[in-house]
C-alpha cells in the first residue's frame, strides 16, 4: 500500500526551497548572473554538489548549503520554476495534496519583494491544480536563527500579513537552526498570529529536545509539530500529544541525511503507532536528501517497519485530518483513502 499511487500521498512538510535541485540551481545561477562560492569545491558542478549533499554532518551543515542555494532565486519566474519542478515530482509520486513551506525572510533580505515570491508560487499552484489535480497550500515560515525583531518586522509587512489573513497563505511555521533557539523566543510573533486567527505550526524536536515540543504546544499554541521525533524521549508528553491528536509531520529520509538517526529503522514509528500519536510522512528537502521525494519516504518506512494496511490507513487518515485545507477537500481525500483500503482488504 505504501507505494500505491492511488493511496494518499499528500504532504505537510516540504520546504519549497529544499526542492531546488542542483540542476535548477546552476541553471538559475547562470541566467541571473549569481556567483556561487568559488572557494568550495562542491559548487564546481551538479555532480560535485550532489556528492556533497551525501555528507551533511548536521542540520546547520545542511542549512549552510540551503541558504546559498536559494540565493539563485531572483525573479517571479524563478519561484514559479522551483515550485513547478516540485509539483512535477509530486505528481509522479501520486501526490493529491501538498502543504508547502517557504522562507520569505531569506528572500526579502536579498531585496526580493514578497509579491514576486508569492506570485511565482501561485502560478505554479494553479498549474498543478489544472494539470495534475493537486491541491496545495502555502505555509510562511519564520527563521529562528535570525533576531526575533526580524521575524516581527516580516510578519508586519502589509502584503505578507494580508496573504495570511485573506487565506492565500494557510498559516505560519518556524524553521532553520533549532538547538539554542527555543520556541519561547517567538512567543510574541505567535501571539500576534493567534490574534488574527492564523494557523500555526513549528519545527520542534528535530535536533532539539522534547521540551521544545512542549514549548511549541504551550507557548506558541501550535496545532501541528514539524518533525517532533524527540517526543519519544518524554513518555508523558507523548501520551498528551496522542490524547490531543496533534499531528507530527515526520520526515524519515531527512533525519537520516542530517544524522539524527543512522537509518529509518531507528525512528520511533512503532512507538508512535503504539501510543496512538498522529503523524504523517514527509520529504522535507528532497533535492538535498538524495532526491527522496514523498513516495521514497513512504517506501523507506514500509521497508523498515512493515506497516499493515490498517496502520497505513491510520497514518494517511491522520495526515488528511491534520491538513489545512477545506473540510470538503478532506472529505474527498478520506473517501479516496477508503477506496484504496477496501481494495487492499479484498486482495
Ligand atoms: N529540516 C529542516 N529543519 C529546520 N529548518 C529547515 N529548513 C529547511 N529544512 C529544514
Ligand atoms: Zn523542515
Amino acid at each position: 500500500m505504501a507505494a500505491d499511487a492511488y493511496s494518499w500521498p499528500g504532504e505537510h512538510h516540504i520546504h519549497i526551497e529544499g526542492a531546488l535541485t542542483p540542476e535548477l540551481l546552476f541553471q538559475l545561477a547562470s541566467s541571473n548572473g549569481v556567483t556561487l562560492p568559488t572557494d568550495d569545491h562542491a559548487f564546481q558542478s551538479v555532480s560535485t554538489l550532489y556528492e556533497r549533499y551525501q555528507h551533511f554532518e548536521s542540520l546547520d551543515d545542511f542549512l549552510h548549503y540551503y541558504y546559498i542555494g536559494m540565493s539563485v532565486l531572483v525573479t517571479e519566474s524563478d519561484f514559479e520554476a522551483l515550485a513547478w519542478d516540485y509539483f512535477q515530482h509530486a505528481a509522479r509520486d501520486g501526490v493529491v495534496h501538498a502543504e508547502v513551506f517557504f522562507d520569505p525572510q531569506a528572500h526579502l533580505s536579498r531585496g526580493i519583494s514578497y509579491e514576486t515570491i508569492l506570485s511565482g508560487f501561485k502560478t505554479a499552484q494553479t498549474r498543478a491544480l489544472e494539470e495534475f489535480g493537486i491541491t496545495s497550500e502555502l505555509i510562511c515560515c519564520f527563521l529562528r536563527h535570525l533576531p526575533v525583531p526580524d521575524s516581527l518586522a516580516a510578519f508586519n509587512i502589509p502584503e505578507l500579513q494580508a496573504s495570511l489573513t485573506n487565506g492565500s497563505v494557510a498559516g505560519i511555521g518556524l524553521d532553520s537552526s533549532e538547538s539554542g533557539f527555543p520556541p519561547l523566543l517567538f512567543k510574541d510573533l505567535y501571539q500576534q498570529a493567534a490574534a488574527f486567527g492564523i494557523r500555526r505550526t513549528a519545527h520542534a524536536g528535530e535536533e532539539g529536545p522534547a521540551s521544545y515540543i512542549r514549548d511549541a504546544l504551550d507557548t506558541l499554541g501550535v496545532s501541528r509539530v514539524d518533525h517532533g521525533v524527540a517526543l519519544v524521549q518524554d513518555r508523558e508528553l507523548m501520551a498528551r500529544v496522542a490524547e490531543q491528536g496533534t499531528l507530527l509531520t515526520v520526515c524519515p529520509w531527512s533525519n537520516v541525511f542530517l544524522k539524527g538517526v543512522r537509518s529509518v529503522s531507528e525512528l520511533p514509528i512503532r512507538e508512535f503507532l503504539d501510543a496512538g500519536v498522529q503523524f504523517s510522512i514527509n520529504s522535507d528537502d528532497p533535492a538535498y536528501f538524495g532526491n527522496h521525494y514523498i513516495l521514497d519516504n513512504f517506501c523507506a518506512v514500509q521497508e523498515a517497519f512493515n506497516l499493515s494496511v490498517d496502520e497505513w490507513r491510520r497514518v494517511c487518515e491522520a495526515g488528511i485530518r491534520g491538513s489545512w485545507c477545506s473540510e470538503q477537500r478532506k472529505a474527498e481525500m478520506l473517501e479516496r483513502l477508503e477506496r484504496v483500503v477496501a481494495k487492499y482488504e479484498q486482495a
